[in-house]
């Protein structure tokens, strides 16, 4: 039997200071990989996995992805039995204090790495979003599934959009990144702070605590609460996070067996815009505390990345945006945030200490 739900308050942009030494996708070869349609059942590999277990947290968003990629895996592999291994995170237990303070989303994926190294798990499906931007060598990223939308989603029970809100309303979130740009495009309305899983945040939403939230619409999406998104907030209104929408899947390094197995369920495009997403908020130190979008998408066979860091008020905002190849994802990144950097965003870094 499955543990209660529990409630999974989740940093939006949380690294945390206990951050592990480098790794990451950066490594990663931009390598082919077929599209969704044409995932069959996989009769090329010369090992067939019989048995793969998958280490989730066990908030509804966590449950569902993981979920999902077993059923992607037993599509693949008939004959291979997929199960899932419940558990509850550091981070899942901590509901009072900010996570930046306590450990950041290493806390979300530890555990689960745990689990990995013992043995009791081959893989674990993470939101690329929570995941943080270093990992210990000993774990690898081989796969990062098609992206679901990556944007931020207007929620409310009386307005359509931010710019249907009239001074003074009132819009809950606790993501700086949210915040900050709320107040540089709309100075007149108020932000307050929302914690909570997804369900707790509606529920304030209902009672009336705000105007208006503001959530990722992937999430609400793969919950089917897309009835309660007003309106996809377009990216000049609300850059997303860096990894929004996608879906990673963590397992050893050394189990290369396992990266090859999952290779079907890669996607090439994602997984070039979020290393490029990715290689800004890590040569940013990209914290929780750090109000930081990154979002790139294929443009015409290119891959068009945009990035700002503000204040948290929104009185100061820097945004740069390049365009360069998909197999340069990661350079791409580096050279955003450098010009970031050129441009102002040292000295938003060093004003928010
Ligand atoms: N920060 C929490 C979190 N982590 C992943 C998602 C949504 C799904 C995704 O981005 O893949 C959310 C909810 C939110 O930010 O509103």
């Amino acid at each position: 039997m499955r543990a209660k739900f529990r409630a999974a308050p989740v940093c939006a942009e949380c690294v945390g200071p206990n951050a592990e030494p480098a790794y990451l996708p950066q490594s990663r070869r931009f390598i082919e990989s077929p599209s969704d349609e044409s995932i069959k059942v996989n009769t090329t590999q010369a090992a067939q996995p019989e048995r793969i277990v998958i280490a989730t947290r066990e908030s509804r968003l966590a449950l569902w992805q993981a979920e999902h990629v077993k059923a992607r895996l037993e599509k693949l592999y008939p004959a291979c039995k997929v199960e899932l291994l419940g558990m509850t995170t550091r981070g899942d237990q901590i509901l009072d204090r900010p996570l930046a303070k306590v450990g950041g989303k290493g806390l979300f994926v530890k555990e689960l790495e745990t689990a990995l190294l013992d043995g009791r798990a081959d893989i674990a499906v993470h939101s690329m979003k929570d995941v943080p931007m270093m990992l210990a060598d000993e774990f690898a990223l081989p796969c990062i599934s098609a992206r679901e939308v990556p944007l931020d989603a207007f929620v409310s029970n009386r307005y359509e959009s931010l710019a249907d809100m009239p001074p003074g309303a009132v819009v809950g979130t606790s993501s700086l990144r949210r915040e900050s740009q709320v107040h540089a495009n709309y100075p007149y309305l108020a932000v307050t702070s929302l914690r909570g899983n997804l369900d707790t945040r509606l529920r304030k939403l209902d009672e009336g605590q705000y105007d208006a939230i503001i959530l990722a619409a992937a999430g609400l999406k793969r919950l089917g609460l897309s009835d309660r998104i007003r309106s996809e907030m377009p990216a000049e209104v609300s850059l997303p996070s860096a990894g929004q929408g996608a879906l990673g899947i963590e397992c050893l390094s050394a189990r290369e067996d396992i990266a090859a197995w999952l290779a079907p369920l890669h996607d090439n495009e994602t997984a070039a815009c979020v290393i490029a997403e990715r290689a800004v908020s890590r040569a940013l130190g990209g914290s929780c505390e750090v109000p930081l979008g990154a979002y790139a998408i294929m443009r015409e066979g290119k891959l068009w990345l945009r990035g700002f860091v503000a204040l948290p008020d929104g009185s100061r905002f820097v945004r740069v945006e390049r365009e360069g190849a998909p197999e340069n994802a990661e350079a791409l990144g580096l050279a955003l945030a450098a010009e970031l950097r050129e441009r102002g965003a040292d000295e938003i870094l060093a004003a928010l200490g």
